[in-house]
């Protein structure tokens, strides 16, 4: 793994936060709701650019995804933002992934989507948007410019995403590889189902590629939070904590990374062991009562 900006020498990266310390390896919080996942999330990412204190030169670095799961924490971000406890002015973001083959101003382009549901409501500028473009002279041409800027850029400081229901980061279906960096990827008949939503139900209309971050290239961000919600969910949180790491359940590379951490709400533990969910949620007790 390539990491970046590591603590300095003699600088301690455990502090204590809440009941557990932090840089403790895997970290599941499992909150109530699908509120409680959005608040606790935006909390978090607020806490962390504010704790980096970004400037111009030394922008904080966070990648962003879409779906119906990290809507909530978009509203949070925006609440805080408007009540003046963070601004994204020196935050540069980096989307997950993009369908390859829709007009950029498509409704359901993942362009679209951010800036509907995130980037017109806050600060940040223009130029610090990073999205992946669908519509490319060339695919891998783009696919290299995109990794090639999150290098320069000193790479990602925190990376937020969901899972689908087969356990896919990003678009990373099942059988991606975990060292693969972003590129072109074929959407399962799964995925264009559950995706079919936003197409007026009709499986036709979605794409069958999209552009996608590796999960390679997701396990290279400093700090992974993964987003879990609902008993759809249950059996990709199963596999993520539980299972082995496994290119069938890609989210499951979070357990090769030394800060991951997943939220999730009630229903999606639902297939978790009773002693898993415990032992989690004791570590957590402290960071989840003060919600
Ligand atoms: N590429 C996206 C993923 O990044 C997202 O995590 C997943 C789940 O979306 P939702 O949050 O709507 O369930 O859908 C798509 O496949």
């Amino acid at each position: 793994m390539r990491h970046g900006r590591q603590p300095g020498p003699g600088k301690n990266k455990f502090q204590t936060n809440g009941s557990r310390l932090e840089g403790e390896d895997m970290r599941l919080i499992p909150v109530a709701s699908r509120e409680d996942v959005g608040k606790w999330s935006a909390k978090h990412i607020v806490d962390r650019i504010n704790a980096f204190e970004p400037t111009a030169d030394r922008p904080f670095v966070l990648g962003l995804p879409t779906g119906g799961t990290p809507l909530n924490t978009y509203r949070q971000l925006i609440r805080m933002h408007q009540a003046g406890k963070v601004s994204f002015r020196h935050v540069v973001t980096f989307n997950m992934d993009e369908y390859v083959g829709i007009p950029a101003d498509h409704p359901e382009s993942y362009r679209t989507f951010m800036f509907e549901n995130f980037f017109e409501h806050i600060d940040i500028p223009l130029e610090n948007i990073n999205l992946l473009n669908g519509n490319p002279d060339d695919l891998e041409v783009e696919c290299a410019r995109y990794e090639a800027k999150i290098e320069a850029l000193g790479g990602i400081e925190l990376f937020m995403g969901g899972v689908g229901h087969d356990g896919h980061i990003a678009f990373n279906e099942p059988g991606s590889s975990l060292a693969s960096r972003t590129r072109p990827k074929t959407l399962t008949d799964k995925t264009r189902q559950a995706n079919s939503r936003f197409f007026e139900g009709d499986i036709n209309q979605v794409p069958k590629l999209a552009l996608t971050i590796g999960v390679g290239t997701l396990l290279d961000a400093r700090e992974v939070m993964i987003l879990v919600t609902g008993s759809e969910k249950a059996h990709a949180l199963k596999a993520a904590v539980e299972g082995s790491i496994n290119h069938l359940w890609t989210v499951s590379a979070l357990q090769m990374h030394p800060k991951a951490m997943i939220v999730c709400d009630e229903d999606a533990t639902m297939e978790l062991r009773v002693k898993t969910l415990k032992y989690f949620a004791e570590l957590e007790a402290e960071n989840i009562r003060n919600l």
